[in-house]
Formats: structure tokens, C-alpha cells, sequence
């Protein structure tokens, strides 16, 4: 719950206006239904009476009223809908950009493509939050709060016998069932978590789970999980029934009791035949008030799961606030790379993977990191390009902290080129403006020239405006490498961190990469992660690491033990 506040409290510093405008819409438009059920009683009643020939009715003051709150009910709706989903829509984007910065910030041990893809729903589940529990129960309770005050003039017992039962087994009871069956839709979230993650193994581990003959063992697995989420499914529904059953219920209790303590005050003349009908009919409309949060209490489970998920992740407005940093770095900074006593751990329970790491890269140095499998070097190629923060001790390029990924304070930009591409559905041209959205095309084509990318494009209808598929999909593994580094040329960093750029690519297409990397990382500060020899030949100098993290021996070109360090690799 707690969690869910914090959410609430982010809505409303981000939309209060629309929020309140979009509750007191609501309120009108419950307003309104009460007025035209009770128009059309007060009607019917006096109607019915006059036609006995028992008193004399005048129909035009109910009739009018039932034109009129039939014209205001879909207005009100109508602009309900038009301004809470609007505030939705705005708050779901806010929320998203705070999480995703959050994330960032939180470093890169938490960004993993199945969270992100469950945060994803979390969010959504979010989005009725404010439209569906906290504006229709402020337009309740005020609803509530004008009846009362309207019922109380008459009479006390009037208004409790109408409202009483309407707000027990109209709104309460229904949130409180609601409430007890978080357990069922949490078992459901975690159901159908677990359903996503085994249709994705089993997708994308066919071939090997056939050849060890375990496709039938997995495919039992997604449908025990898909037969838990329906069970849950199955049970959630059997409780909404009951929300449903208990509302009706209350409905029905309040014209009954609307009758009985209405009928004395009838006896006594304090309301007339007419006035009795409203009341009795307008009664009715007293458990509708609820309507809307009987419909969305059994997502308070899944809302609050996704809260407890959610809230730890996002930044609030402070931290966001980093637009204060250059675009452009400060004249004459020189891009250095400085790592203090930098100490690293990917979570507080395990061992730091470096434990006090001091090195300096002066500005134009090319500097291979090499070492044992698991000593440590890509967290190093992490540290440096801002995806992960040192537990203790500090990274800087060009004498300034990291503000985030790959940007430091003072404007210095860091790129990085890793075994694993990331390109993205869209164009060619998208791809390569990633990270300089101003790059003209020729600024385009002359970075595909120096990444051999050129071959590729011209064998390419469309160019650069050829579209890629999904994750770039269309391309083979060595041309997604050239694209990428194609790409990290556009951006023009000052800083290049390069991880293992040419693992898994055949000679020629690494010959190409390297080339090209040769070419732009002239005088810039580069730290090359490698296994390989043909990689090792950028640098100036190699840097060893032990297996304990730490910086064992070091070499530049031309001393002897260059030579020696470089016969170690690959
Ligand atoms: N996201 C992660 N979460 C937890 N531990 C991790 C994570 N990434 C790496 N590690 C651990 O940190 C240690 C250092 O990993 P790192 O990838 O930096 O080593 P490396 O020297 O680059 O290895 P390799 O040469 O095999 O690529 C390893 O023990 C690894 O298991």
C-alpha cells in the first residue's frame, strides 16, 4: 500500500489539475444519474396520484429535469472519459521516463530484457490507478458526503438507512474483497511471469531442448504454468461474482429501507406521494456511487504487486533534473580517463569483482585491457562508459564525474562497441543518428566509407533508408558490427570503449571493423577490452589484470614486455 501512495503522490504532482478536473466530471455525472432516476420517481409517483385523482401534479418541473440530467450525464461521461484518460495517458509516459532513468541510474546488473519487459506490465496494470480506484472514490465520498447533507435535512434515519447500506455493501465491502483476494492476483501475476518465461525459453531453445529430447518436458512446464493462471483466473472470477452479488444487494436493502423510513415521514405529511417516489428510486442510485471501484477493486492485487515492483525504481524530480549538463564539452578539457580506488560489486552480497582499481588513460592513449576469463575487464569497459557505478572510488573523463551513461559533467561523451549490436527496428539511416540525431547524410555516408559499411548499403535498394527488422534483424553478424561501429563513428565520442569489437567475426569482416576502428581512434582516449591478438594491435600500450581484478603488469609499444604481454592472447 505504501508503495501505491508513493505512486499516487507522483500522479498527482505530475497531473493534479486534469486529476481533479477529471473526478469532479465524474461527480457530475453521478450527480446526474441520481437526478434522473430520481426525476423520473418523482414523476411516476406524482403521476400515478394525480391520475387517482389524489392530488393535483404539475408534470413540466420533473420532465424538464429528466431532459436535463439525461443531456448532462453523457456530457459529464463524456468529458470525464476525454480528461482522465488524457491524464493517464501523460502520467503512464511520466512514469515510464522516471522508472527507465531510474533504471539507468540504478546501473546495469537490473537491466535484463525479461524485467524490462515485466515492468513494462506493471506500468499498464498502473493505469487505472487514478481512473479507476483514487477518482471515482474522491467522487464517491463526495457524492456520498452532498447526499448526506441533502438526506440529514430531512431526516437523519432517512439518510442512514439509504446511505448506510449503500456505502457498506456498495463500496466497502467490495473494496475489502477486493483486498482479500490480492493473494489470488498476486499467484496470478506470478502465474502468468512464469508462463512468459517459459514460452520464451521454449521458443527460443527448441532445437536444443529436441535434440536433448526435452521439448515435451518444457512444453509440460508452460502448460502447468498456463494452468495456474487460469485456476487463479477461475477463482478471481468466482470473487467477482460475489462483489457483484453483494453490491446488487446493497441496492436492493437501500430502496427497502428507503421505503421503510420514508413511509412514516409520508404518514406525517413532512413529504409528499411525489417526493416519497423520488426518494424511494433515488435510492437506488446510492449504491451505483460505487459502481466504478467494485469494477476495478479485484486489480488492487495486481496494482499493488506492481507498485511494490515500480516505486524503488523511480527518480523522483530531483534526480531527473540533470538537463544542466553542456551538450558540448568545455574548450580545452582534455579526455582523460581516471579510475580512484574504484571498487566493484554486482550486489551488496557478493564479492567485489574490483577491489580498489587506480589507472589513468591520458587523452590520445590507446589502452588494451587484458586478463583471465572473469577477472573483470568488461565491468571495467562498464565503470568507464557510465552503465555501472563503482560501489566506492570514482571514474572520470576529462576530470568530471559520469552523469550518465555515456556522458560526463563537463560534456565529454563516451561510445562504446561491444561484442553484443544492439540495432533497432527502423532505418539505417535511424540507426546510424542514434547517437547524433543532427548528423546530416553525408555525415552518414562517410562513416559507413571508414566502417566498410558502404559494400552493404550499396547492395541495399533503399539505401540508407533501408529498413531493418526487429533487433536489425536482415543483416549478418559482421555487417551488424560494421553498422554499429558506423554508428559510434556519427557519434563522434571523445572516449571510445571498445569490448571485445570483432569476437566471433570471421577474418575478413574483422580485418574491415579494425580497419576502421584504426582509422577514427587516432589520438582519442581509447580502452580496448580483449582476448585477441588482431584487437591487441590498436593499442599503445596492454594492461594485464590478475584474476583478483587488480592491475598485474603493464607494457607500452616498444618495450620488451609488449611483446610478451600480446603472446598471451589469441
Ligand atoms: N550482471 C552481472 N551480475 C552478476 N555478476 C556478474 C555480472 N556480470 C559479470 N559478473 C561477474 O563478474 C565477474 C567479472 O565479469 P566480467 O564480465 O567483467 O569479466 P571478464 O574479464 O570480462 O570476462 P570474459 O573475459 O569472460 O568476458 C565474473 O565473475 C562474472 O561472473
Amino acid at each position: 500500500m505504501t508503495a501505491l501512495l508513493a505512486i499516487l503522490r507522483f500522479s498527482l504532482r505530475q497531473q493534479a489539475k486534469r486529476l481533479i478536473v477529471g473526478a469532479l466530471l465524474l461527480l457530475l455525472t453521478l450527480a446526474a444519474g441520481a437526478g434522473l432516476m430520481a426525476s423520473a420517481g418523482y414523476l411516476i409517483a406524482g403521476a400515478g396520484l394525480a391520475g387517482l385523482g389524489l392530488i393535483a401534479f404539475n408534470t413540466l418541473v420533473p420532465s424538464s429535469g429528466i431532459r436535463l440530467f439525461a443531456l448532462l450525464r453523457p456530457f459529464g461521461r463524456y468529458g470525464e472519459r476525454l480528461v482522465t484518460h488524457d491524464a493517464t495517458l501523460r502520467l503512464l509516459s511520466a512514469l515510464r521516463v522516471s522508472i527507465f532513468r531510474g533504471l539507468m541510474a540504478s546501473g546495469a546488473k537490473q537491466r535484463h530484457g525479461l524485467m524490462l519487459n515485466r515492468l513494462s506490465s506493471d506500468v499498464d496494470a498502473l493505469d487505472g490507478l487514478t481512473i479507476r480506484i483514487a477518482g471515482p472514490l474522491a467522487a464517491a465520498l463526495l457524492a456520498t458526503l452532498l447526499a448526506a447533507v441533502a438526506l440529514g435535512l430531512l431526516s437523519v434515519t432517512l439518510m442512514l438507512a439509504i446511505l448506510a447500506p449503500a456505502l457498506l455493501l456498495g463500496l466497502l465491502l467490495p473494496l475489502l474483497l477486493g483486498f482479500r483476494a490480492r493473494k489470488d492476483a498476486r499467484r496470478r501475476v506470478v502465474a502468468l511471469d512464469a508462463l512468459r518465461v517459459r514460452l520464451i525459453d521454449l521458443d527460443r531453445g527448441r532445437t536444443e531442448l529436441a535434440l536433448a529430447g526435452r521439448l515435451g518436458q518444457a512444453t509440460s512446464h508452460v502448460i502447468d504454468a498456463a494452468d495456474r493462471a487460469s485456476e487463479t483466473d477461475r477463482r478471481l472470477a468466482r470473487q467477482e461474482a460475489g462483489i457483484r452479488f453483494v453490491a446488487g444487494l446493497g441496492g436492493q436493502v437501500s430502496i427497502a429501507l428507503a421505503a421503510l423510513a420514508g413511509a412514516p415521514l409520508l404518514a406525517q405529511g413532512i413529504i409528499d406521494g411525489p417526493l416519497f417516489g423520488l426518494i424511494v428510486l433515488g435510492a437506488f442510485t446510492a449504491a451505483e456511487l460505487g459502481a466504478p471501484i467494485r469494477a476495478a477493486a479485484l486489480d488492487l492485487g495486481r496494482m499493488a504487486v506492481a507498485g511494490r515492483r515500480i516505486a524503488p525504481l523511480m527518480l523522483d524530480d530531483d534526480r531527473l533534473a540533470d538537463d544542466g549538463v553542456p551538450k558540448m564539452p568545455c574548450p580545452g578539457t582534455t579526455a582523460d580517463l581516471d579510475f580512484d580506488a574504484v571498487r566493484f560489486a554486482y550486489a551488496g552480497d557478493r564479492p567485489p569483482v574490483l577491489g580498489g582499481l587506480s589507472l589513468s588513460i591520458p587523452e590520445g592513449r590507446r589502452v588494451a585491457i587484458i586478463g583471465p576469463s572473469g577477472c573483470g575487464k568488461s565491468t571495467v569497459a562498464g565503470l568507464a562508459s557510465g552503465l555501472l557505478h563503482p560501489t566506492e572510488g570514482t571514474v572520470r573523463i576529462g576530470g568530471a564525474g559520469l552523469v550518465r551513461p555515456g556522458l560526463a559533467a563537463n560534456g565529454l561523451r563516451v561510445g562504446l562497441l561491444s561484442q553484443e549490436t544492439r540495432l533497432f527496428s527502423g532505418s539505417i539511416a535511424d540507426n546510424l543518428r542514434l547517437g547524433r540525431p543532427d548528423a546530416t547524410d553525408g555525415d552518414l555516408m562517410e562513416a559507413c566509407q571508414t566502417a566498410g559499411f558502404t559494400p552493404v548499403l550499396a547492395r541495399l535498394e533503399a539505401g540508407l533508408a533501408s529498413r531493418l527488422g526487429d533487433g536489425g534483424s536482415g543483416l549478418s553478424g559482421g555487417e551488424r558490427r560494421r553498422l554499429a561501429l558506423a554508428r559510434l563513428l556519427v557519434a563522434k565520442p571523445d572516449v571510445f570503449v571498445l569490448d571485445e569489437p570483432t569476437e566471433g567475426l570471421d577474418e575478413e569482416s574483422a580485418a574491415m571493423v579494425l580497419a576502421g576502428l584504426d582509422h577514427v581512434t587516432r589520438g582519442a582516449t581509447v580502452v580496448l577490452v580483449t582476448h585477441l591478438h588482431r584487437e591487441a594491435r590498436l593499442a599503445d600500450a596492454i594492461w594485464r589484470l590478475g584474476p583478483d581484478g587488480s592491475l598485474e603488469a603493464s607494457a607500452a609499444r616498444g618495450e620488451a614486455t609488449f611483446e610478451a604481454l600480446q603472446k598471451g592472447l589469441r
